[in-house]
């Protein structure tokens, strides 16, 4: 999706994807990557998730990265934080306590800006991207991160019957973008209660390990 589609989103509050409580597929399977509190966790496209602060609790470092200043300015309320904020690069960086967030295009990232990743969680990002962009994100996420365990949150529904995001993502495809570099096990799978926007679809949570 182009920046703009994402920005009109946040300014008409059309967030759907915004969940009021931590997702229960990061507090349930993050204990499967070996990981130890004091380690940091990346957030690609990390809105202004419930999930940053879950992981924040848990003892984590997190860096966040989000095209919407609104959303991190949202964030920092929603904490009550008043974070210091500087420009760095592309970026406008904002830094809490054990959380910073670079407002800016996630492909603009470098491994440099970012720092140390000792693990991913990805949820609704690379579902967020369409397919000819999901490549080169996985790819980028690869190469920024030093290849650091992933907790990935997918969908898959009949895509020609609705379009994303989020998008739908086969076993196939998440095995196209990471076996080469990761040992990939699917964790859960359910039918998403409710369904996805009026469509049935499942949901998966996958626990990738760097070979
Ligand atoms: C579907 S939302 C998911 C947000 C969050 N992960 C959550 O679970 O609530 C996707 C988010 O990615 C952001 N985004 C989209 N494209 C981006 C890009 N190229 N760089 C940085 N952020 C981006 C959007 O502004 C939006 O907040």
């Amino acid at each position: 999706m182009e920046a703009d589609f994402w920005h009109q989103r946040w300014q008409t509050n059309e967030i759907g994807f915004h969940e009021a409580v931590p997702n229960p597929m990061l507090t349930q399977y993050l204990g499967r990557l070996p990981i130890a509190p004091g380690d940091t966790v990346l957030v690609p496209l990390c809105g202004k998730s419930h999930d940053l602060t879950w992981l924040t609790q848990q003892g984590y470092q997190v860096v966040g990265i989000e095209l919407s200043k609104l959303a991190v300015e949202a964030y920092f309320e929603q904490i009550n934080q008043t974070p210091a904020i500087d420009e760095l690069d592309n970026f406008t960086r904002y830094r809490g306590e054990q959380i910073t967030i670079y407002v800016g295009n996630f492909f603009d990232v470098t491994a440099d800006i970012v720092g140390t990743i000792n693990a991913i969680y990805d949820r609704a990002a690379l579902v967020a991207m369409p397919r000819d962009m999901r490549k080169e994100y996985a790819k980028h996420l690869l190469a920024i991160s030093a290849k650091a365990p992933k907790l990935l949150v997918t969908f898959e529904y009949d895509q020609s019957i609705m379009d994303g995001p989020p998008f739908s993502l086969s076993e196939q495809e998440v095995r196209e973008h990471y076996d080469s570099h990761y040992d990939i096990t699917r964790a859960f799978e359910q039918t998403v209660p409710g369904k996805l926007r009026g469509t049935e679809a499942k949901e998966s949570v996958w626990v990738a390990l760097p070979l």
